[in-house]
């Protein structure tokens, strides 16, 4: 068997071979893959093939995704969790930095003098670039995940003041953090106490313009702004009179819209903050990975929309199934796979929310009846995509 994968923007090649033999990329059979490897595509609104069956984000954010049809259509979608946090990590060290002296219009400025005594020119006109140090700062961070956990431990030994902000912080990264990183229990006791702020949360409703009017109002004054998550976490309005007021120092984002560029306080950056060639590798490895183990074993790890399902393939064959999460559904699903004569080794089915996913070894040799009982399922009520998969 042969699966094919359309890939969209820069995939790394040397990642991609983590597919294996048994994958044709960008093959014959573009116009209908098996698998979709993306990152940063819009694909909202964008009509998916029907033989599509699975979607992996290379890199972290998933907001160009519509998750919702996906799911609808029984496509699992991935993403890569980790795979690029240093190198946003590092590009918000550096973002802090920049903000604490002038690098840029020092470099300017010095650009522009001319003459034989251009060195003594540097020592008279240096003074208009003497900075702050970001030791003994407070570096307010929101959002404490692969890439927000990371800068908030490289800031204590920075020797920063750190506080962080995250109501879902998993148990993994709670154990990792740093203990002299304040825990907030409200997102105001960022916006009242830090001299830098850094947001590394995903876009969704709840975090839509996190700064907002009313984040802006609790601020002190200069206080710098580091946005490496997305543009619509800032409600660029709000911002302006921030800036003008002097509660915002600086802003620096990865994400420019035209109104935010060539402004005298505004750094913007191309959408860059994940582009070294060690995560484009990290990324498009562990996309291949998950997509190769989803579409030869069955197995879920890393899904945004389905949970994990792990389960070693001993059997000489194996149905998964895409279902409603409906009452009943398991014992309905065993019992046709009775009515078929064949004996269930193992059934697995888990849910979330509205979808589960169901994974059923058969002791059953037979290709045949194992392909009668999949078309039986194909035309089940709340039954959404069901393949079939050989030892
Ligand atoms: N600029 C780039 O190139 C680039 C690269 C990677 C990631 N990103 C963006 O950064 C985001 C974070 O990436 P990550 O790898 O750290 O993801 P992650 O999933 O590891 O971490 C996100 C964290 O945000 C927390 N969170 C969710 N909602 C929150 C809320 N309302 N308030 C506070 N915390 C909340 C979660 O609990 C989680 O710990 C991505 O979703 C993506 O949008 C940008
Ligand atoms: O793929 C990229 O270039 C950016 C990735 C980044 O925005 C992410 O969410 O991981």
């Amino acid at each position: 068997m042969v699966y094919t994968v359309k890939t969209y923007n820069n995939i790394n090649q040397v990642g991609l071979r983590e597919l294996g033999n048994g994958f044709q990329i960008d093959g014959d059979q573009k116009e209908n893959p098996d698998a979709y490897i993306i990152r940063s595509e819009n694909l909202h609104g964008v009509d998916f093939p029907d033989n599509l069956k699975v979607i992996a984000r290379a890199g972290a954010g998933t907001n160009n995704i519509p998750i919702d049809v996906a799911t609808d259509h029984g496509i699992v979608v991935f993403n890569t969790p980790g795979a690029n946090a240093n190198a946003v990590k590092e590009a918000v060290i550096a973002s802090t930095l920049l903000s604490a002296r002038d690098y840029l219009g020092a470099n300017k400025w010095v650009n522009t003098l001319t003459g034989d005594d251009v060195p003594s020119q540097v020592e008279a006109g240096k003074k208009q670039f003497a900075g702050t140090e970001i030791a003994g700062k407070t570096l307010g961070v929101i959002g404490l995940g692969a890439i927000g956990a990371r800068i908030a431990n490289d800031a204590v030994r920075l020797g920063m003041n750190v506080i962080g902000y995250d109501p879902y912080v998993s148990v993994e990264t709670a154990w990792g953090l740093n203990r002299a990183i304040i825990r907030a229990t409200e997102i105001q006791e960022i916006f009242k106490n830090s001299d830098y702020i850094t947001i590394h949360v995903p876009l969704t409703p709840e975090t839509k313009e996190t700064f907002n009017r009313e984040a802006f109002d609790l601020m002190g004054k200069d206080v710098t702004i580091i946005n490496f998550a997305r543009g619509e976490l800032v409600d660029n309005k709000a911002l302006f009179d921030a800036i003008e007021t002097g509660v915002v120092k600086r802003y620096i984002t990865d994400f420019g819209t035209e109104e935010l560029l060539n402004k005298d306080k505004i750094i913007v950056l191309p959408h860059v903050g994940g582009s070294t060639e060690e995560a484009e590798l990290n990324c498009a490895i562990m996309a291949s990975q998950t997509i190769r183990r989803f579409l030869e074993t069955g197995e879920i790890i890393n899904s945004v929309n389905f949970p994990n399902v792990k389960q070693v393939l001993t059997t000489p064959f194996r149905i998964t199934l895409v279902n409603h999460n409906v009452p009943n559904i398991v014992a309905r699903i065993s019992t046709r796979v009775s009515d078929a004569g064949i004996n269930i080794s193992n059934i697995i089915n888990r849910s979330k929310n509205d979808h589960a996913y169901t994974l059923i070894d058969l002791d059953e040799s037979d290709e045949e009846k194992v392909k009668a009982l999949a078309a039986g399922f194909e035309s089940s009520e709340h039954i959404i995509k069901v393949r079939i998969i050989k030892k």
